[in-house]
């Protein structure tokens, strides 16, 4: 859903860099070959994300659901020399695609993409994190925070998609299906814990951007 009128939506795009020409052919791909294209970060968040990635220059980066590998690859523009983007996704059909991107936009060497569920694949992570996205299954956004928070430095930020939740966060909408109070969970669980900082920016679906105390 998208929360700001379209002529605004239209003006903040045009203001905005565009995308790449690989990013544009993986979004069009994306839209063409695969479920739920909506899923993908798109032009706005994904130079969102390549802007704070610039301002971290993070040396780690671990991404929880890469789906087609848009967002892993805006993260990645920003990297500081030597750094790395672990990105994790379950679904295995979705790996040539990404693979194939990863190599097109030239960070083949830079984003280590690992099968797998996050819930087991997170806790092997070993480094230290300067930047951490969260973007798969709603559910277990709560697990996935409490999986990532000790291995972030302090400092160092998590940003989490989707807890607008396309509106469905705000009272009249609530008609609480499971995902929607699995978002209000996570939401609260970040605005009362003393450990970070957070500001809800609403770009796109809802970007709940937290720094480590
Ligand atoms: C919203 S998409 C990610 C979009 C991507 N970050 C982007 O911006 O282009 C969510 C992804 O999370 C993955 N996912 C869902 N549950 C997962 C789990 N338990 N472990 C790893 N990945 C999971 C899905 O397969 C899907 O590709």
């Amino acid at each position: 859903m998208d929360f700001l009128p379209v002529d605004i939506q239209k003006y903040v795009e045009a203001h905005t860099d565009p995308e790449s020409n690989t990013l544009s052919d993986l979004n069009r791909d994306t839209h063409r070959k695969v479920l739920k294209p909506r899923m993908l970060s798109g032009h706005l968040q994904g130079r969102a994300l390549s802007m704070i990635s610039h301002m971290i220059r993070p040396k780690s980066v671990l991404e929880i659901g890469t789906y087609t590998g848009y967002s892993a690859i805006c993260m990645a523009e920003g990297l500081a020399e030597g750094g790395k983007v672990i990105t994790i996704d379950v679904n295995e059909e979705l790996e040539s695609l990404a693979r194939g991107y990863f190599e097109k936009a030239g960070f083949s060497e830079q984003i280590d993409y690992r099968i797998g569920n996050a819930l087991d694949l997170v806790p092997e992570v070993s480094e230290t994190l300067d930047l951490v996205f969260i973007d798969a299954d709603k559910k277990n956004y709560i697990n996935y925070y409490n999986l990532v928070i000790d291995k972030v430095r302090p400092g160092g930020f998590i940003i989490a998609d989707n807890v607008l939740w396309s509106g469905k966060v705000v009272a009249e909408l609530k008609k609480t299906d499971k995902e929607t109070q699995a978002i209000l969970d996570f939401n609260r669980l970040v605005q009362e814990d003393g450990r970070v900082e957070n500001v809800l920016l609403p770009i796109r679906d809802g970007l709940m951007t937290i720094r480590k105390k």
